[in-house]
């Protein structure tokens, strides 16, 4: 297939798109992608988007470069100069997809120029570093973007073929040398991995781009199997319920804790996940136990379920807060008090944090009884109760957000607290009093 007739192919297959944003570095890929495209849409729809790193001496050079094609074939043009935090590859990518990403917006497509050799090494550097199923999809044909999508319309076709196409339509393109140095690992796999798998297997790069297609396809699999599964096991507040998870085989438990993770913006490693097993998933967790699983974050188990929680709620050692009772939000250090009903005519309240040790008479219950064992009843989970608020009118307890009224309350009020504390993604569970 040409470029064009792909190009065209993805025109038909995506009638909506307003806008098709090239991603172009002015390399040979992508020189044939904006000459290709220009040959399959409408000018009018197309951008060209230059990101300029600033890592090589001639990279201003390379940008006149664009900026003069992009001339001749009267396509609207952008260059962005970034500053990576380093030179490493990762960042140059990290700085590069966030000037796409400012550039790219609902309604768009981002064409990539990626093709299949650039699949195969990925595929082969994933290997390397013992990816799993979803590492080895490699790169996707297409995936959603900010809000919008990247569509990589060459990824089955060879360096090779776009190479031929473009010496037919006297193509110019520039040279990046950082891609002859093999100190930077995709190139050592060009360079030096793949030029010798070639020459015992010609056919080599097309397979290896199959075989990342077949794991995309196996990643599918698996996503839908944990969309089934998490389904059965979620409980309140996005938590997963133990026992359940212990019913299902080890593979499948892997893979839905993976995936319930990963929907919550985390990751989850293989040696955290071994953690997990050791000390969450045994019959009798200890109430504080928690697995870090990266900078951020930590799993921690509260009867049974386990919960996705940040590495550290805000600590507050003094906390007192002036508060009008009147309907409304308040944002507090550690979480949200919500305040719904009619206003109180009592004056201001005072909110300190939980010191510990309190006790307290709830409204209708009769008799002391200790806070803690409110909370627990409550069924708070211990991370969440350290800073639980109490209302107090002057040195008087009158009421625990989502807990209770103490028999203090003014109780002609028709008030509903409810505290939402930070970490939690959904409405909290907790009854509102
Ligand atoms: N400086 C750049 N400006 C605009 N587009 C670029 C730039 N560099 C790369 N691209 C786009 O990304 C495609 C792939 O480039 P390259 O193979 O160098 O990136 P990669 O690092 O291997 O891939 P990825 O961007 O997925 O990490 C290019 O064909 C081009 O479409």
């Amino acid at each position: 297939m040409s470029p064009v007739v792909a190009l065209q192919a993805l025109a038909k297959a995506n009638p909506d798109i307003r806008r098709w944003v090239i991603a172009y570095s002015g390399g040979l890929d992508s020189e044939v992608l904006l000459s290709a495209a220009t040959q399959a849409f409408p000018v009018s729809t197309l951008l060209a988007i230059h990101v300029n790193h600033q890592l090589q001496e001639n990279a201003a050079g390379w940008s006149e470069h664009c900026r003069k094609r992009c001339a001749e074939l009267n396509v609207a043009f952008v260059s962005v100069s970034v500053s990576p935090l380093s030179s490493s590859e990762l960042d140059a990518r990290n700085a590069r997809y966030q000037a796409f990403a400012d550039h790219v917006y609902e309604g768009d497509v981002l064409l990539m120029a990626h093709h299949a050799d650039d699949q195969a090494e990925t595929l082969l550097y994933r290997l390397v570093r013992g990816a799993g199923v979803r590492g080895l999809a490699a790169i996707p044909f297409e995936r959603s973007f900010c809000s919008s999508k990247i569509i990589r319309p060459f990824l089955s076709m060879s360096r090779k073929a776009l190479e031929a196409w473009a010496y037919e339509q006297r193509l110019t393109w520039v040279d990046d040398p950082s891609n002859k140095q093999d100190d930077y690992a995709r190139n050592y796999i060009r360079l030096r991995v793949l030029p010798e798998l070639q020459k015992r297997w010609p056919q080599v790069v097309g397979r290896l781009a199959k075989t990342a297609s077949y794991m995309s396809e196996a990643d599918k699999v698996l996503v839908e199997v944990a969309q089934g599964d998490l389904q059965t096991l979620l409980g309140k507040c996005e938590s997963i319920d133990v026992l359940s998870l212990l019913r299902l085989s080890i593979p499948r438990q892997h893979n839905v804790l993976r995936y319930w993770v990963k929907q919550q913006g985390g990751e989850l490693d293989e040696s955290s996940l071994q953690t997990i097993r050791k000390q969450l998933l045994c019959e009798r967790p200890s109430s504080s136990a928690y697995v870090q699983i990266s900078k951020t974050h930590r799993i921690g188990c509260y009867r049974q379920n386990l919960f996705y929680l940040p590495l550290s709620l805000p600590s507050i050692e003094v906390f007192e807060r002036q508060l009008d009772l009147v309907a409304g939000t308040y944002a507090l250090e550690t979480g949200i008090l919500t305040v719904e009903g009619e206003s109180l005519d009592i004056g201001s309240v005072k909110l300190v944090y939980r010191q510990g040790g309190e006790r307290l008479r709830p409204l209708g219950r009769g008799g002391s009884v200790s806070l803690k064992q409110l909370l627990q009843e409550k069924g708070i989970p211990p991370w969440w109760r350290e800073n639980w608020p109490l209302l107090m009118m002057d040195t008087t307890l009158v009421a625990v957000p989502s807990v209770c009224f103490t028999d203090n309350w003014p109780n002609e009020c028709n008030l509903r607290l409810i505290w939402h504390p930070f970490g939690l993604s959904e409405e909290p569970f907790f009854a509102t009093v």
